[in-house]
């Protein structure tokens, strides 16, 4: 494995992000070497990646020097490629420096793994970050297999096409053997992407031929520890913070929202759309508390700093227009929850509120369902545009930018009847139960190790949904 984050373990502290999430849920078992970026800048960074054996896994880390970071981290994937993979336009940052740090990165990355591989390793490379890396290693002579997964979204070519060497970028995916995608709806944007810049051709659905090799294109939608979830949930009442936090609820309702402090995560619209709740719905005033647990974020990206005061902001201000000196409706934190904590707080949840403006998966939502009570379940309500949305069917969906569609949704999610609940609980868990991580990372492994054979079923091809898009359900009368 491949990726930027590598949560080597140090000293205990818990980096939240999906991404590490779902690879240690998938390795722990497995077993196999984890390599990429320590988390560390350091003055002389070594080419050699420091070894770390904890279990089966074998993390190989390298530093970066500050003006790896810089440019690599902190400016083209976070200011280039991550706001335009979220459709973002108006936040990116063109910069001749940054995009050549990304490719130098990449390059010095690609020359510290080849030591460690053996001929008949599988590779499967992360994320945004090492979109380059299959190139750089194919031009080391490399010819092992190698897969690349997106975790975040793949725009249409219209917004794709607003990234500098937007060309390169996408001539480098043609040195993987499969690439992998959240959504169908991901899958095709690319695939269009590159028959409109006449890069390879169509040789079928989900291949393309780019320069004589045959790449393999499918939605893979990534799973989480479902047993592991209910497991945890099941036996939270025991953890301290949940039971303080229990008491300090009395007898109101809990909505809970949990997402790193970023600007694809919609705080800005979900914060107003419970204030237009509270204003439109007086009786449920000090009837219910919203709890936002929201780590820091890239912090020292320009446009993170700027969002986290905003948040700030806006969080103080509707406690001071909406609040009673025995009710603080909105309950802002920066820390981060570890995921025993965290399971027990989605349980005890009426709401689990997940509204971001676009995602790639967003594993929250799944963790909230699986956390919840059987006989008496919450209701998670979804943003259309998270990837999580093509699957969990029983979620109230809606559109982030509505304001008062969401607000309504809310109303309605705290008047359910257990009914309707437990039948739209029934139906998510069901698909959470067969679709965990690790069959996430088997199919995704099988389907790289046997491209000879069909190894893509029918529902992971580009074409599988037809095209379908979750809708939002129409907001209540
Ligand atoms: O590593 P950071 O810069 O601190 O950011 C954390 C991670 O954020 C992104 O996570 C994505 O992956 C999740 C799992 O597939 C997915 O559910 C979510 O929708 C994505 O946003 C990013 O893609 C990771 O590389 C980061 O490590
Ligand atoms: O305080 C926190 C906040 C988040 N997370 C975890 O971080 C991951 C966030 O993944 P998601 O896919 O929702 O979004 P991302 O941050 O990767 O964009 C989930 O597993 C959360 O449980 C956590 O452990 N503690």
């Amino acid at each position: 494995m491949v990726s930027n984050r590598v949560p080597v373990p140090k000293d205990g502290t818990s980096k939240a992000g999906g991404l590490t999430v779902a690879l240690e849920g998938a390795l722990k078992r497995s077993g196999g070497l984890w390599f990429g970026w320590s988390g560390e800048t350091v003055e002389n960074p070594s080419d050699q990646a420091k070894v770390v054996q904890a279990g089966k896994i074998t993390f190989a880390v390298l530093d970066l020097s500050q003006k790896d970071y810089d440019e690599y981290y902190a400016g083209f994937a976070n200011r280039a490629l991550w706001p335009v993979c979220h459709y973002r336009l108006d936040l990116v940052q063109i910069e001749r420096q940054e995009l050549d740090g990304y490719f130098r990165v990449n390059r010095a990355f690609a020359a510290s793994l080849a030591p460690l591989l053996r001929p008949d390793d599988v590779i499967w490379v992360h994320d945004y970050h090492f979109i380059p890396l299959a190139a750089e290693l194919r031009r080391l002579g490399f010819k092992n297999r190698i897969g690349f997964f997106l975790h975040i979204p793949w725009p249409p070519s219209d917004v794709a096409s607003a990234l500098p060497a937007y060309q390169q970028l996408l001539q480098g995916f043609g040195a993987y053997d499969l690439i992998g995608f959240h959504t169908p709806q991901d899958a095709e944007n690319f695939q269009r992407c590159l028959v409109r810049e006449n890069i390879g051709s169509p040789t079928g659905t989900g291949e393309h031929q780019i320069d004589g090799h045959t790449v393999r294109i499918g939605a893979f939608p990534v799973g989480i520890d479902t047993e592991g979830f209910v497991r945890a949930a099941a036996s939270a009442e025991r953890n301290a913070l949940v039971r303080r936090t229990k008491a300090s609820l009395g007898d109101r309702d809990l909505i809970i929202g949990v997402d790193r402090l970023d600007y694809s995560k919609g705080l800005k619209q979900r914060i107003e759309a419970f204030s237009c709740f509270i204003r439109s719905n007086p009786d449920f005033r000090n009837r219910v508390t919203y709890i936002q647990i929201t780590p820091k974020s890239r912090s020292d990206v320009p446009e993170y700093q700027r969002m986290q005061r905003e948040i700030a902001e806006q969080a103080g201000w509707t406690n001071g227009s909406l609040g009673e000196v025995d009710w603080t409706p909105v309950r802002y934190v920066n820390g981060t929850v570890g995921h025993a904590a965290l399971a027990g707080l989605y349980r005890m949840s009426r709401i689990g509120l997940v509204t971001p403006l676009r995602d790639g998966m967003n594993l929250v939502a799944k963790e909230f369902v699986a956390a919840q009570q059987p006989d008496d379940p919450g209701v998670l309500i979804l943003s259309r545009f998270a990837g999580a949305a093509h699957e969990l069917d029983g979620a109230i969906l809606v559109n982030p930018y509505d304001t008062e569609a969401c607000a309504a949704s809310i109303a309605r999610a705290l008047r359910m009847p257990l009914e309707e609940r437990r039948e739209r609980w029934d139906s998510m868990m069901g698909r959470l139960r067969t679709n965990t991580v690790e069959a996430w990372c088997q199919r995704f492994l099988s389907g790289l190790s046997d491209l000879s054979n069909e190894s893509l079923e029918p529902h992971e091809s580009i074409n599988a949904d037809n095209g379908r898009y979750p809708f939002s359900e129409a907001a209540p009368a």
